[in-house]
């Protein structure tokens, strides 16, 4: 089932760090009816994220720092547990990624594996995030990590069944982790005990 679309006017709202733009259309339904539409939508562009495990350990990589949109909306801390994740800018989503993972948590990962894509926030943000998984160890350890700049991140080694447990209870609550975590238990990847 398609629907036809009949862009009538944008419009940029804010241009400041990110773009907002706010879209007129008219979506025209498959029994021919046509509504008028008003949207905002969010530009902030792409991203990469990645699971960093290691099958021996049966642990994960991830880091934790201090995200504002969070702290405005029931996080009291404001402090976030994600999977390294950086935005594309003008790199491929591998490029971003083995970047990321060197800059945020210090290893310099070996191959990748590119999982899936995903649109995060499909009502409102253009965001597609590019999910990937490497295996680490700490032969690969080039620096402590932490990120670049005005960047202030904590890099944490977990136990896997720990990482799942903290799923549970509401310690990690960031969309990306959860699918990469989830999808490292799907795979067999690592142990839930
Ligand atoms: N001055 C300024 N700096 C900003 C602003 N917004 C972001 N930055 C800076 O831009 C950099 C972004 O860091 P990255 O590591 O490239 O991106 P990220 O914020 O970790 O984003 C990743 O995770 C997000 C959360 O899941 C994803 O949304 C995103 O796609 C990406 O994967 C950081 O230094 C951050 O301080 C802003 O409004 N003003
Ligand atoms: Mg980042």
């Amino acid at each position: 089932m398609s629907v036809k679309i009949n862009l009538i006017k944008h419009k940029i709202l804010s241009e400041n760090w990110f773009v907002l733009h706010n879209y007129t259309y008219d979506l025209t339904r498959h029994n021919g009816e046509t509504l008028r539409h008003k949207r905002e939508v969010y530009d902030r562009g792409n991203g990469a994220t990645i699971l960093l495990y290691n099958r021996e350990k049966n642990s994960v990589v991830l880091t934790r720092q201090f995200r504002v949109a969070t702290w405005v909306n029931g996080n009291e801390s404001g402090m976030l547990i994600e999977t390294c994740a950086g935005l594309l800018d003008d790199d491929s989503p591998e490029e971003c990624i083995r970047k990321e993972a060197v800059e945020e948590t210090g290893y310099v990962v070996g191959k990748v594996e590119k999982l899936f894509e995903a649109y995060m926030s499909p009502g409102g943000v253009t965001e597609l995030i590019h999910f990937f998984a490497a295996e680490y160890d700490e032969s690969q350890r080039d620096n402590a990590g932490g990120g670049v700049e005005d960047e202030d991140i904590d890099v944490l080694e977990i136990p896997f069944p720990q990482a799942l447990a903290m799923v549970k209870d509401g310690q990690i609550r960031d969309g990306k982790t959860i699918m990469l975590l989830q999808h490292a238990q799907l795979a067999g990847w690592l142990r839930n005990a």
